[in-house]
């Protein structure tokens, strides 16, 4: 976009906010940062304290399926929030500048980065990574095709749409899905004293959050940065307030938050990478693959391993997979659940039917054999990964397969930012896992030389002190 047109847009912003009553502090201003690819942003132009107010924007402003002019038997028949904020912004959209939000929807993008937006190509780029199976599009286009469009046809005065064919009407349901996971906040009716996660963003849509969504105009001109994160938003009953957590400095950028997110899913969700989201990186360790590893290493039968999988399931702790997260993580390096799988599988017959007649579960400590089973399972999934030589080598990006989109000099832009952003969640994920088969050798050298100290005792399950991952 030219700069003029940019900046229109940010001015036409900035008035219509006066308009709809929102008041803004002299100490910030909207910035342009396309050059560091990021938009716009909120950024201070003078020193902030503490708990400053930065902006106060009324519930009236906030578009929301009851805000819109949504036709009220319509926001009847659908009672998931983000489909429901869908409609809503469809229909706004479709007024076109009689919209009470028209300025405001003005300056919310286009385009994406988001993975929903990656061809199949550029997909291949996160070869091994679990983000490609959670971006969900044939999910989405099944509810929009059954849901949505059914809805958009049978209220044609409301939504005005008779001119989309049901492709296009698609296309706008997926712009708007997009825009909402990257920009609509959670409505909360007032600010709850701090109780585990707050980062008032909007969860996944599958988390089961049950709390209405809308876009908070303003509120979501703030980028976010995990380690930067210096205001957050604060509920109040007739408005929504953005108020300072930490001093900022003239100069420097107001940022908001959106919790521990490993980088994978910023890109999926909000289409850009930053080494600040790097701690919270997670490999995703399929149980698939663990019983791939119990049968070709010889653990356990095929009949006796599925016989201890429904064990696990009938007491609750099964699962499809598992986060290895990295060896600092706050929370645990080796989720608990996946000890105790491994645990399960690598006891002895008796000791597993010992388990089985208490209806009790391993300890989730780490025996040698399991940390060796752990070792190898987590060997194998580095193997699921192009080695970095190939894939994360060759994104140097003179020598990069475009896929096709060589012609177009958009396209190899766009492209190459992509390579480059998977290339950073694929290197994140490999030293995951470079991390985590670390922590096994180290657990199990720790295992041989209590061994040795033992005076040459056979190490079994039971052999030993178990010791427990971080
Ligand atoms: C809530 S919006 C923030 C405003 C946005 N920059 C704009 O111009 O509309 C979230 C989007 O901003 C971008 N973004 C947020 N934080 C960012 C950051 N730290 N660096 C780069 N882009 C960021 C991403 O494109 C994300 O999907």
């Amino acid at each position: 976009m030219a700069d003029g047109d940019f900046n229109d847009k940010t001015t036409s912003f900035v008035i219509w906010l006066q308009r709809s009553g929102t008041s803004v502090s002299e100490k910030i201003t909207i910035a342009d940062l396309r050059q560091h690819t990021a938009g716009r942003g909120v950024v201070a132009v003078d020193n902030i304290d503490e708990d400053e107010e930065l902006f106060s924007i009324p519930r009236s402003a906030i578009l929301t399926a009851e805000n819109s002019s949504l036709d009220v038997e319509v926001t009847k028949q659908v009672e998931d929030p983000w489909l429901s904020l869908i409609l809503a912004m469809i229909c706004e959209y479709q007024l076109g500048q009689a919209s009470k939000w028209h300025q405001y929807l003005d300056i919310l993008p286009h385009e994406f980065d988001t993975l929903m937006y990656w061809s199949e190509h550029e997909l291949k780029f996160l070869n091994g990574s679990a983000v490609v199976n959670k971006i969900g599009k044939e999910t989405a286009n099944t509810t929009f095709t059954d849901t949505l469009i059914p809805i958009v046809r049978q209220h044609a005065a409301t939504f005005k749409a008779d001119d989309l064919s049901d492709v296009e009407l698609l296309s706008v349901f997926h712009r708007m899905g997009s825009i909402i996971m990257a920009y609509a906040f959670d409505l909360e009716s007032t600010t709850q004293p701090p109780q585990g996660e707050d980062d008032g963003w909007e969860e996944d849509s599958d988390a089961g959050s049950v709390l209405p969504k809308g876009m908070v105009p303003l509120a979501d001109m703030l980028n976010a940065d995990a380690d930067r994160n210096n205001a957050k938003l604060f509920y109040e009953d007739d408005k929504v307030v953005m108020k300072t957590i930490k001093t900022v400095k003239k100069g420097e950028e107001l940022f908001n938050d959106y919790g521990p997110l490993p980088r994978a899913d910023v890109l999926r969700r909000y289409g850009y990478v930053t080494e600040n989201y790097a701690k919270y990186d997670v490999v995703e360790i399929p149980l698939e693959l663990v019983k791939e590893v119990v049968v070709e290493q010889s653990v356990l039968s095929k009949p006796e391993l599925e016989s201890r999988l429904e064990y696990l399931e009938e007491q609750g702790v099964a699962d499809d997979g598992y986060d290895v997260a990295r060896e600092a993580n706050e929370d645990g390096q080796i989720p608990e659940e996946l000890i105790v799988l491994v645990e399960t599988l690598t006891l002895p017959q008796d000791g597993f039917a010992k388990l089985k007649k208490k209806e009790k579960l391993p300890e989730p400590e780490l025996s040698k054999n399991s940390a060796q089973l752990l070792e190898q399972v987590l060997m194998k999934r580095q193997r699921q990964y192009n080695p970095p030589s190939k894939q994360v080598g060759s994104l140097s990006i003179t020598e990069f397969d475009m896929g096709g989109a060589d012609e177009d000099p958009v396209g190899v832009a766009r492209a190459r930012r992509r390579h480059e952003m998977a290339s950073q969640v694929i290197m994140g994920e490999i030293g995951v896992l470079g991390e985590a088969v670390a922590s096994m050798r180290k657990l199990l050298e720790g295992h041989d030389t209590k061994r040795k100290a033992e005076n040459g005792e056979t190490s079994s399950a039971q052999g030993g002190k178990r010791q427990r991952t971080k």
